[in-house]
Formats: C-alpha cells, sequence, structure tokens
C-alpha cells in the first residue's frame, strides 16, 4: 500500500472531484458518510455525540457526520470552533444544510471557556483540523485540544481522518495534540501513523476507502509504502519442483558464543524453517555440541577459538557460500573484529549483518564501506544509533535511515512496531506485521535466519528484506494468537514460520 503525503491526498481528492467526476461536497458527503455507519456500528443510537468541527474541510466532514447521526436518532451537539472567521466551501455548504435541517445541535466555542460540559457516557469526535494544518496549534485552541484530552479516560474519542494537531509528515513533537482512542483515516495511512513517537496519538487506525480515483492510485509514484499481503504475494516464488538441496543455496552463518550458543541455534533453525537449501554454522568450540545436538538438519564448522569465533575469514568463499548471516551471539572481542574486517576482503555477496555485527561495526565504522553491496543490515533503535548517530525526531530518523542506506548501498531494516525498511534506491517499506509479543531474546535471531535463508534462495536483497520481515511478523502474530503476547517465545515464531508460509502461497 503507497503511503502519500498530505500534498499527494489533496492531489488524489481533487483529481477524483475532476476525473470521476464527483463534487467535492458529494465526496465530503462520501468519505464522512464511512465515519458515521463505523460509529453507528460501535455506538448505540442513545449515545451523546460531541463532534468538534474546525473550520476547513476536516470540520465540514465533522458536520456531515452529525447530519447523518442525526438522522439515525442520536442525540448529537456539533461545537464549532472559531479559530478563524472564514471557513472552507465545502464547511459552509454542509453547515447551511445542517441549519436548515438541525439548528438546535448547533454550538459556538470560541474560547477556552466554552468547552461544554459532557453527560456521561458521550463520544467524542475530533474534526477540527486534518491534513490542512500547517503549524503547531496555539492560543485558546490549544486548550480546547488540552480539555479534550483531559476527558479520554472517561469518554471515547474517535479522530476524523488525523488526530488534531497531527502533521501528517513531519514531527509534531512537544505540541498539543489529540489523544484518540481510534482514527478514522481515508483510504491510506499516513507517514506519521507509523512512527513511533506518535504511538499515543492515534490509538487504533481504521482505513476507510472512500473511493479515491484508483488511476491517481496506481500511477502516482511515492517513496513510502505499507507492506501488504497482495505484495508479499508477488514478492514470493514458489519452488520449482525439479529443486535439489543445491537449489536453495548454501548459507553460512557465524553466529554464538560461550553463554549465548542459544541464539546462534534460534537463528539456525529459523534460517532452516525458511528454506534455505543447505546450512553450516560457524560457531566456537564450546558451541559444537550444543548446535549438532540442538539441530541436526544443520552442518557445524568449529572455530579454533574455544569461547569466541575469531577464524571466519579463512573459511568463506563466494563459491561455496551463497550468503553469510553474521552476528547473533557473535561477541564483540577485538579478534572477532579482525576476523571479520578479513572476511570483507574477499567476500563479496550481499550478507545480512545483525547484533554483534552491528556492535562491531559501530566500534569500527570504517568496516560500513567495505560490506558487500545489497548487504542487509537489522538493527534495533540502540544499535542504530549507534551505528549512525542520534536524530532530534522520529522523521528526522527516518531521513538518516534513508540516506544512510543509499550512500552506503545498503538495505537497513529498523526494527519497530512499524519495522522500516530503507533501500539504495530511495525507497522505505515499513513492515505491518507483528506484535508486542516479539518484543523478546532472541526474536531478533529468527530474522537473520530467515533473511539469511530468503537470500540463500536467490530472492534479490530487497525481496529478501521485505518478504523476510512480513513472514517474521506474521509468525510472530500467528504465535501471539495461539499463545498469547506474554507467553510466546522466539521459539514459537519459528514453529509458526510455516503457517506464515502457507498464508503468502
Ligand atoms: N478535499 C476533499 O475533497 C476531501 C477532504 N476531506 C477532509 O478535508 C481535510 C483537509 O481539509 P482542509 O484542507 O480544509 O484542512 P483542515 O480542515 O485540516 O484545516 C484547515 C483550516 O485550519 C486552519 N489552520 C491550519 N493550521 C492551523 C493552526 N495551527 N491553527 C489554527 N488554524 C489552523 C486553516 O487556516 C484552515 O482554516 C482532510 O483531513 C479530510 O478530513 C475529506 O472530506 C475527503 C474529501
Ligand atoms: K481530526
Amino acid at each position: 500500500m503507497k503511503i502519500f503525503t498530505a500534498a499527494q491526498i489533496r492531489e488524489a481528492d481533487a483529481f477524483t472531484i475532476r476525473e470521476e467526476p464527483v463534487s467535492s461536497t458529494g465526496l465530503m458527503e462520501r468519505a464522512a458518510g464511512k465515519c458515521a455507519a463505523w460509529l453507528e456500528v460501535q455506538f448505540a443510537p442513545t449515545t451523546p455525540v460531541y463532534i468538534f468541527c474546525g473550520k476547513g474541510n476536516n470540520g465540514g466532514d465533522g458536520l456531515v457526520i452529525a447530519r447523518l447521526l442525526l438522522q439515525k436518532g442520536y442525540p448529537v451537539r456539533a461545537c464549532i470552533l472559531q479559530h478563524s472567521a472564514k471557513a472552507s466551501a465545502d464547511h459552509t455548504f454542509h453547515l447551511q444544510l445542517l441549519q436548515q435541517q438541525y439548528p438546535a445541535c448547533l454550538y459556538e466555542i470560541g474560547a477556552q471557556g466554552d468547552f461544554p460540559v459532557l453527560p456521561a457516557g458521550a463520544v467524542i469526535i475530533d474534526a477540527i483540523f486534518g491534513t490542512g494544518l500547517n503549524k503547531p496549534v496555539e492560543g485558546w485552541m490549544a486548550g480546547i485540544i488540552h480539555q479534550i484530552n483531559d476527558q479520554r479516560a472517561i469518554h471515547p474519542v474517535v479522530a476524523i481522518d488525523i488526530p488534531s494537531g497531527l502533521l501528517a509528515d513531519s514531527s509534531s513533537l512537544h505540541t498539543p495534540v489529540i489523544q484518540a482512542h481510534h482514527t478514522l483515516s481515508f483510504e491510506c495511512y499516513k507517514l506519521a501513523f507509523l512512527l513511533p513517537e506518535n504511538a499515543g496519538f492515534t490509538g487504533h487506525v481504521h482505513i476507510l476507502p472512500i473511493g479515491l480515483h484508483p488511476d491517481y492510485i496506481t500511477q502516482t509514484p511515492t517513496r513510502y509504502h505499507l507492506t501488504d499481503r497482495e505484495m508479499i504475494r508477488t514478492i514470493y516464488h514458489p519452488r520449482d519442483p525439479f529443486a535439489h538441496k543445491g537449489t536453495y543455496g548454501h548459507a553460512l552463518l557465524i553466529a554464538g558464543s560461550y553463554g549465548k550458543m542459544g541464539a546462534a541455534v534460534l537463528s539456525a533453525k529459523a534460517c532452516l524453517r525458511a528454506g534455505v537449501g543447505l546450512l553450516s554454522c560457524h560457531v566456537p568450540q564450546c558451541g559444537y555440541d550444543i548446535m549438532q545436538i540442538s539441530e541436526p538438519c544443520a552442518m557445524c564448522v568449529t572455530d579454533e577459538g574455544s569461547t569466541h569465533s575469531a577464524h571466519f575469514h579463512t573459511l568463506p568463499d563466494g563459491a561455496t557460500y551463497k550468503t553469510i548471516g553474521i552476528g547473533p551471539g557473535l561477541g564483540t572481542q577485538t579478534a572477532t573484529a579482525r576476523s571479520l574486517e578479513r572476511l570483507l576482503e574477499h567476500y563479496q555477496r550481499p550478507m545480512v549483518i545483525d547484533a554483534d555485527a552491528l556492535n562491531l561495526l559501530s566500534v569500527y565504522p570504517y568496516l560500513l564501506s567495505r560490506l558487500p553491496q545489497g548487504s542487509i543490515l537489522t538493527p534495533h533503535p540502540k544499535e542504530f544509533e549507534r551505528l549512525f548517530g542520534t536524530a532530534a525526531n522520529d522523521f528526522d530518523r527516518l531521513t538518516l535511515l534513508s540516506q544512510q542506506a543509499v550512500h552506503l548501498h545498503l538495505y537497513i531494516l529498523l526494527k519497530g512496531r512499524y519495522t522500516a525498511i530503507a533501500c539504495p534506491d530511495g525507497s522505505l517499506y515499513f513492515n505491518s506485521t507483528g506484535n508486542p509479543g516479539m518484543a523478546t531474546g532472541g526474536s531478533g535471531d529468527v530474522l537473520t535466519g530467515i533473511l539469511t535463508a530468503l537470500l540463500a534462495q536467490d530472492y534479490t536483497p530487497k525481496a529478501a528484506v521485505i518478504l523476510g520481515a512480513w513472514l517474521h511478523g506474521y509468525a510472530g502474530d500467528l504465535a501471539a494468537e495461539q499463545l498469547s503476547q506474554e507467553a510466546m517465545t522466539a521459539t514459537d515464531i519459528i514453529t509458526h514460520l510455516g503457517a506464515a508460509f502457507r498464508h503468502v502461497i
């Protein structure tokens, strides 16, 4: 699914109005109609509904919702915030309709003291500002936002299109924003919904299709995308009926150290469950028995080091190993770093770099530019910060992420609720699967195994990283469904990988 900027959404509205054709008031009626239908399912007709409307088109949506709910018998109050002398044309049109049909529902707010006393059980609809917000909200309007937020413990708050105060394409940190329980947004996600700093504002996001013109949606290029099953199905390719184990690549996993062999085992198991042809694991001597006993499907190569690997540079070449996954439980010994440096002198194929291998790169940053082009880095936010520095907010971090991916010709997967995958071509994909149950030890090691397996099977790095992140999250969702987010472990993600694949096929 494409993620459009606020300016593109305005263009999509205008394109639809022109090409469908439909009047702008008609399109507003359609959008608001979807919201009213959603509200009718959620709230009984006896529920008092307080709709706070600004003077732009977001407020216009609110006025239409008011009329539609009044027609269904809901007790509705439409509170119009007089933040500007002028109202938009569509707002004015729908205000006149409401005035003609239900004049008693209208209430004007021109100062903070005008905030109404809400009856028990009332629901608050936020239709103050939408994508037309052009600066942080200030003065008495900010006060109204704070008053609504003060009510959220007792009254459900539903935001129309975007919580008021939230900017769609740039940071709203430290500015007044509505904290909604639900956001009913039109047609597609907005970038702001996908970033952790806004987690407290949107609540549950519901995307309501309003019939924006499909030509605009398909023909307009966007930088940001949200992955969905449809996209994943175009990436996945089924196995060849004449395949043998050589067809799907021989991968090498360099992982594990004394006390951290579990990371290597989890990665190996995930790699095998994700379809690799052959897997060799390079482990220190202390890990030999552990790996051989835990995972009989993997071959094992032991390092000269007893507790840490430091001699893996001598082994791998591109002819033997289709790809390398390196990092889970590896440790950050100087000798390990030296071995990584020497490995990078001759290994040229895209690799997967995670965990301690990332930590080594942050200590020896000159190694970053020596990574094979197209390699995949999988940092969590702290690892990312150690590698590339801090950012003032999540939007700046996203810019930094993308700049580094382009500059270094790498795929950088920044883990989070919506894992962000930055590509060397400048595009950025947010992963849509996964849940907080996956915030548990070993979950990242599983991802490394999956990505390594997909690279070994000749998926391009871009396909591997998008598909791998999606499968990992979806397997996690299935595990949580069966076991709960609390009880699931990284092992359960591996167990559910098979079902995740079956969902794609
Ligand atoms: N254009 C269309 O055809 C459609 C638009 N829709 C709605 O229209 C919204 C966008 O409408 P608009 O572009 O009119 O914008 P908004 O309704 O978001 O707000 C614009 C108004 O707010 C004022 N304003 C902006 N920032 C302010 C600030 N910080 N403090 C005080 N006042 C401020 C502007 O001067 C203007 O009066 C969408 O979010 C969506 O809800 C939907 O009805 C779907 C169809
Ligand atoms: K809003």
